[in-house]
C-alpha cells in the first residue's frame, strides 16, 4: 500500500480563483469560472475555492479592494492553497502587491499565465514549441521583476514548461529588458525561418485552385476526431502521408499544429481539409499572434465547419466564444456550416440535417457519410459542368485540370482533347477561351 505516499508526493498544486464581477460580465460570469477550472485541472492544478467581488473597476494596485484581500488571506489559509489564479491579466504591480498580502509561498498569477502553461506542455513541433516560447516571453515583458518572471525564464530556458505550479529553487538571475527583448527576437528569426520553409506548401496549395475547408470550434470539441473520420473514410491517396492520421484526446488544446490533408468524396469531388488549434474564451492575445500562421489556416478557408459539443450544457458560450475567435483572427466574414457533435452524449437523434447544418457523432459512420453530403452540397454549389475543347499542344492544362477536378469524360478529336469537366466559377473564367460552343 504505498498509494498514500505516491499521491502525496504527487500532490496537486491547490488554488484559489479570484475574479472581478461587473455588468460587462455578469452573463457569463458562471461559464467563465468554470473554464477557469478546466484550464487549471488541465495543468494539474486543483481549485479548492473561489472569491468574487462586485465592483465596476479593477483595484489597480491589489485587484481586489482591501475588505476583499482579507478575505482570500483567509480562504487561501483555511484551505491550504498554494496559488490564487486571477481571472483577469495582473500587472506585475497587483501580481507583487497580493503577494504581499498573502505572505509565504503563495504564488499569484493569472489565467492567461494557466493557458501558455497547457500550451507549452502540449507543443511537440519545433514551430509549436517557438510559438508557445514567443508568446510566453512577450507575456513576460510587463512582468518584470515579479517572481514569476525569473522563474518562467529559468523553467524556459531547462526545456520544461510550467510557471503556475512552481517548482523549487528560484533563480538569482536578474532578467533585464534587453536580454528579453532579445530572447524575443531571436525566437522570432528563428520561427520565421521555419514558417518560410513551411509556407512554401502553403503556397502552392492556394495556388492548387483547390477549395480549402477548415474544422474550427471550442477547444476539445471533437474536431480532430472528425478530421480522423475524413481521413479514414475519404482520404485522396496521392500524397504520401494521406492517410496519417492526426492526434486527438480527451483533453484541452490536443491540437496545437494544423494538418492538412486532401479528401476525395465518392463522386471524385476534391477538396482540402485542414484541422487546428481549439478555441477558449478570451484566448491570450500574444498566444493568438504567435500563433498566427497555425490561424491562417481558417483564414484562409473557403468554408469552415465548426465543430459545436452539443453535450456540454455551455455549448452557447462556446459557439459565441468561436465567434469572439474568429473575428479577431480576421476569419468571420467566411461562409460557416455547423457539426453539432457528440449528439450521442447528448441523447439527440442522429445523423440530422437542420438546414445547412448537421447533428451527429464522429463516432458514427452514416453521420461522416451525411456530412461528405452536406459538404458535397454546399462546397460545390457553385461548380458548373461544361465542355472543354483543349488543343493537343496544351497538354498541361489537360495534366493540371486532372489532378484538381473530376474529368466526366474524355475523347480525342482532330481539333484537341474534348472533355467533360466541373469547374469553378474562378476556373471558368480562367479556362473560358476553351469552352466547346
Ligand atoms: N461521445 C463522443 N465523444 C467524442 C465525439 N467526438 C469526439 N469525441 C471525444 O472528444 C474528445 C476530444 O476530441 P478531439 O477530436 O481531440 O477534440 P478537438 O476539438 O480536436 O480538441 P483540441 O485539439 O483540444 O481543440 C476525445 O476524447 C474524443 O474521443 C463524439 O461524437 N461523441
Ligand atoms: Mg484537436
Amino acid at each position: 500500500m504505498t498509494t498514500k505516499i505516491n499521491e502525496t508526493k504527487q500532490a496537486a498544486v491547490k488554488a484559489v480563483i479570484i475574479a472581478v464581477e461587473n455588468q460587462q460580465n455578469e452573463e457569463i460570469f458562471d461559464y467563465k469560472i468554470e473554464e477557469t477550472k478546466h484550464l487549471a485541472e488541465a495543468n494539474k492544478i486543483k481549485i479548492v475555492g473561489s472569491l468574487n467581488q462586485k465592483i465596476n473597476r479593477i483595484n489597480s494596485a491589489t485587484y481586489f479592494g482591501k475588505g476583499k484581500i482579507q478575505q482570500l488571506k483567509e480562504l487561501v489559509a483555511s484551505s491550504d492553497a498554494d496559488l490564487v489564479i486571477s481571472q483577469d491579466d495582473l500587472t506585475a504591480t497587483q501580481i507583487r502587491n497580493i503577494e504581499k498580502e498573502l505572505s509565504g509561498d503563495v504564488h499569484v498569477v493569472d489565467r492567461t499565465a494557466v493557458i501558455l502553461d497547457i500550451f507549452a506542455a502540449r507543443a511537440k513541433t519545433k514551430i509549436a514549441k517557438l510559438q508557445v516560447r514567443l508568446a510566453q516571453k512577450q507575456y513576460q515583458l510587463p512582468r518584470l521583476h515579479t517572481s514569476l518572471a525569473k522563474e518562467l525564464d529559468q523553467q524556459a530556458g531547462a526545456g520544461g514548461a510550467s510557471f503556475t505550479s512552481r517548482g523549487s529553487g528560484e533563480t538569482k538571475l536578474e532578467l533585464n529588458r534587453r536580454t528579453l527583448e532579445a530572447q524575443i527576437s531571436q525566437i522570432k528569426k528563428e520561427l520565421n525561418d521555419l514558417l518560410e520553409a513551411a509556407s512554401i506548401q502553403s503556397k502552392q496549395r492556394q495556388r492548387s485552385g483547390l477549395r480549402r475547408v477548415a474544422f474550427v470550434g471550442y477547444t476539445n470539441a471533437g474536431k480532430s476526431s472528425w478530421m480522423n473520420q475524413m481521413i479514414k473514410h475519404f482520404s485522396d491517396k496521392v500524397a504520401s502521408n494521406a492517410d496519417k492520421q492526426v492526434f486527438e484526446k480527451n483533453m484541452l488544446f490536443a491540437t496545437l499544429d494544423s494538418t492538412v490533408r486532401s479528401i476525395r468524396l465518392r463522386n471524385n469531388r476534391r477538396f482540402l481539409l485542414s484541422d487546428t488549434v481549439g478555441f477558449v474564451s478570451d484566448l491570450p492575445h500574444d498566444l493568438v499572434a504567435s500563433f498566427k500562421s497555425t490561424l491562417d489556416e481558417a483564414k484562409n478557408a473557403d468554408l469552415l465547419v465548426q465543430i459545436v459539443d452539443i453535450s456540454d450544457p455551455n455549448y452557447h458560450a462556446m459557439i459565441d466564444t468561436t465567434k469572439e475567435t474568429l473575428a479577431e483572427i480576421g476569419a468571420d466574414q467566411i461562409p460557416m456550416i455547423m457539426i453539432f457533435n457528440k449528439a450521442d452524449l447528448a441523447g439527440i437523434e442522429y445523423p440530422q440535417q437542420e438546414g445547412e447544418n448537421l447533428i451527429a457523432s464522429s463516432f458514427d459512420e452514416r453521420s461522416v457519410e451525411e456530412f461528405a453530403k452536406v459538404i458535397d452540397q454546399k462546397l460545390f454549389a457553385d461548380f458548373k459542368k461544361v465542355r472543354l475543347l483543349l488543343p493537343f499542344d496544351q497538354g498541361g492544362l489537360l495534366n493540371r485540370l486532372s489532378k484538381e477536378n473530376d474529368i466526366l469524360e474524355q475523347r480525342f478529336t482532330e481539333a484537341g482533347t474534348e472533355i467533360m469537366v466541373e469547374l469553378a466559377p474562378e476556373q471558368l473564367q480562367r479556362y473560358k477561351s476553351f469552352l466547346k460552343a
